[in-house]
């Protein structure tokens, strides 16, 4: 690319010149692309391999126990096929295999996935271990790409051909008295394979393990390393997808990892272009940078209005259950789950989720169904947080980002108070002194704190209400009340048309004068301590200002902000 004035970058100094493109590396097959076309209108299969490839990027592999309650998570919030080990690499490995087949752990509409290495001695063992498993797919891979030919394998084609053929009728002579089982095959680095040569051996083991209605062969195509852009990936499955044998026999499916970042990408992409299984893992846990996260693909799909097959209603139950059994954090931006996800800290979009909220009720309201029934259309927020079990408290945060609206919200859902707008311009100045201040979130205690130091407690108040009594008299309200300053306690009677109207004339009598621009009063929700709440608007020297009076009665919260305004 040319450099150009308005692009003042320099060259970085990285020796870049020793990486090569992936069309460099791998022939991609040239087809008329249909994928850029298609939509997706339903949940491919989804079978997560966190048992197997998950485990296997673990640190510490996870034990028995930790296993069990894997498994019985992704039971039970619907995945009818998991890869549960790869029986032949542990001890643990197996167990877990037998554990499975001699308890009832495995309902009659789950299968489970077991993998293998293409080694006659692996492949005996793994069918050791699901002896007495009625529903089980043996997973056989092998590496197909030149570089693990040549570095791992030191094979040749012509040599791996053969290979994979007699792992394939040793896996074939193995299950031959079994027919609850089913095949799958993995050509391992299939996104580095050239696709000839993946179809060869794909087609190899179609025949081979004659893929028929009864009993389709899986044919998983791994982006074991992610080298491309997704497009490229969508093209190799599309072209697999139009090449593969006995398609209709074939359930065509994905392996993405995340090596750039792009693994959600890929697998929807491949989706598009054909596949219909999906190989991932829970928040993308998996070797390097993961496998595809299957809680983001499946909830992007939620968010288009597909049903992803599998209940996330409780988001965080499943992340903390999956903390647990792999001893790995999910990051707090993680799309859907993460702590952040559902939270604003910056004043347009507190303003406009604010908006949203109210908008969201009223529609509701209008079309007579619940909120949580209603089509979601709030700025900001993919999906309704509720959806998936997190609450709105979470959603609005204040710090030095926010504005008034943010704050509002706050006082109102967690302090029951509904600021009147002018009040929240002021308190948003006195909010964002203290978070430039401290440089730190404010918490719903200290916008309290923060509130009431600014509008509700005078610690040496000038005048004071020490008690007060209204009566209703044929000229209005008489108010009897006692008032102390520094100086004095006096008792006092006016009346006027109201107690707050007496009780401003009652103090301009002492020269305080108490200009009331604005008053409003509200009554708090029931369950909160006090019951109303009282806004007034008055005029200074330099403008208006506010004060609130907060108490059980209306009265009474008048009072005290007339009082605080004094
Ligand atoms: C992309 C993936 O995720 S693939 C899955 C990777 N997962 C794992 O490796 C976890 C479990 N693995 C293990 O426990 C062990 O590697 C075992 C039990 C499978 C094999 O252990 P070992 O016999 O000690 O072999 P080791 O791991 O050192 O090396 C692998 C050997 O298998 C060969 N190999 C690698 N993949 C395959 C395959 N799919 N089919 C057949 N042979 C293979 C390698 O070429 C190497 O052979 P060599 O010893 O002749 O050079
Ligand atoms: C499906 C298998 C071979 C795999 O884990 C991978 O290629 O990443």
């Amino acid at each position: 690319m040319t450099s150009h004035h308005w692009n003042p970058q320099g060259p970085s100094g990285m020796p870049h010149h020793r990486y090569r493109s992936a069309f460099d590396r791998v022939p991609v097959a040239e087809i008329d692309r249909e994928w850029p076309r298609n939509r997706i209108t339903q949940a491919p299969l989804w079978v997560p391999v966190d048992l197997r490839d998950g485990n296997q990027a673990l640190a510490e592999p996870m034990d028995p126990a930790r296993k069990r309650r894997f498994f019985e998570l992704m039971v039970s919030i619907g995945y009818k096929e998991i890869e549960v080990g790869y029986p032949s690499a542990s001890q643990t490995d197996f167990d877990f295999v037998r554990l499975l087949a001699e308890s009832r752990l495995v309902p009659e509409d789950v299968t489970v996935v077991v993998f293998t290495p293409a080694r006659r001695d692996l492949i005996e063992r793994t069918f050791e271990s699901i002896a007495g498993l009625d529903r089980v797919v043996v997973h056989m891979y092998t590496p197909t790409a030149p570089l693990w030919r040549d570095a791992v394998l030191r094979a040749e084609r012509d040599e791996l051909r053969e290979l994979i053929r007699r792992a394939g009728a040793d896996v074939l002579r193995c299950g031959a008295d079994r027919p609850g089982i089913r095949y799958e095959f993995s050509p391992e680095v299939f996104n580095l394979t050239e696709p000839d040569f993946a179809l060869e051996v794909c087609n190899a083991m179609i025949d081979l393990w004659d893929a028929c209605p009864e009993r389709p062969v899986i044919i998983n195509l791994p982006a074991t390393v992610e080298v491309a852009t997704p497009n490229v990936y969508a093209d190799q499955i599309e072209h697999a997808s139009k090449n593969l044998d006995r398609r209709e026999d074939v359930i065509l499916s994905v392996h993405p990892h995340n090596d750039r970042g792009t693994g959600v990408a890929c697998a929807e992409l491949a989706v598009l272009a054909g596949a219909q299984r999906v190989e991932g893992c829970l928040f993308g846990n998996g070797e390097r940078t993961g496998n595809v996260d299957l809680v983001t693909l499946a909830l992007n799909l939620y968010s288009q209005g597909v049903d992803p097959m599998i209940d996330f209603s409780d988001v965080d139950a499943i992340h903390d259950t999956v903390v647990h059994c792999n001893r790995i954090g999910v990051h707090e931006r993680h799309p859907y789950a993460g702590e952040y996800v559902y939270t604003a800290f910056s004043g347009t979009h507190q303003d406009a989720i604010r908006k949203g909220f109210q908008r969201h009720a009223v529609r509701a309201k209008e079309a007579g169904v619940p909120e949580s029934q209603a089509r979601w259309e709030v700025p900001y927020l993919p999906i309704d947080p509720h959806d998936v079990g997190r609450d709105y408290e979470a959603v609005i945060r204040v710090n030095s980002q926010s504005g008034k609206g943010g704050i509002a919200y706050l006082m109102r859902t967690e302090h029951g108070l509904e600021l009147p707008r002018g009040l929240q311009a002021e308190f948003a100045r006195v909010v964002q002194r203290h978070t430039d201040e401290t440089g730190t979130e404010v918490d719903a205690d200290t916008l309290w704190k923060l509130f009431s130091a600014a509008y509700l407690e005078d610690p040496e108040p000038a005048v004071e209400l020490v008690g007060w009594s209204v009566e209703h008299v044929p000229s209005g309200d008489r108010l009897t009340a006692t008032l102390r300053t520094k100086d004095e306690t006096t008792t006092h009677e006016v009346t006027a048309e109201g107690a707050v109207s007496a009780l401003v004339l009652m103090l301009a009598q002492h020269g305080r004068e108490v200009e009331i621009v604005n008053l409003i009063q509200q009554s708090i929700e029931p369950g909160r301590s006090a019951r109303a709440a009282t806004y007034l608007e008055y005029r200074t020297n330099s403008g208006t200002a506010w004060s609130v009076g907060i108490d059980v009665s209306t009265t009474a919260a008048s009072l005290r902000a007339v009082l605080a305004a004094a």
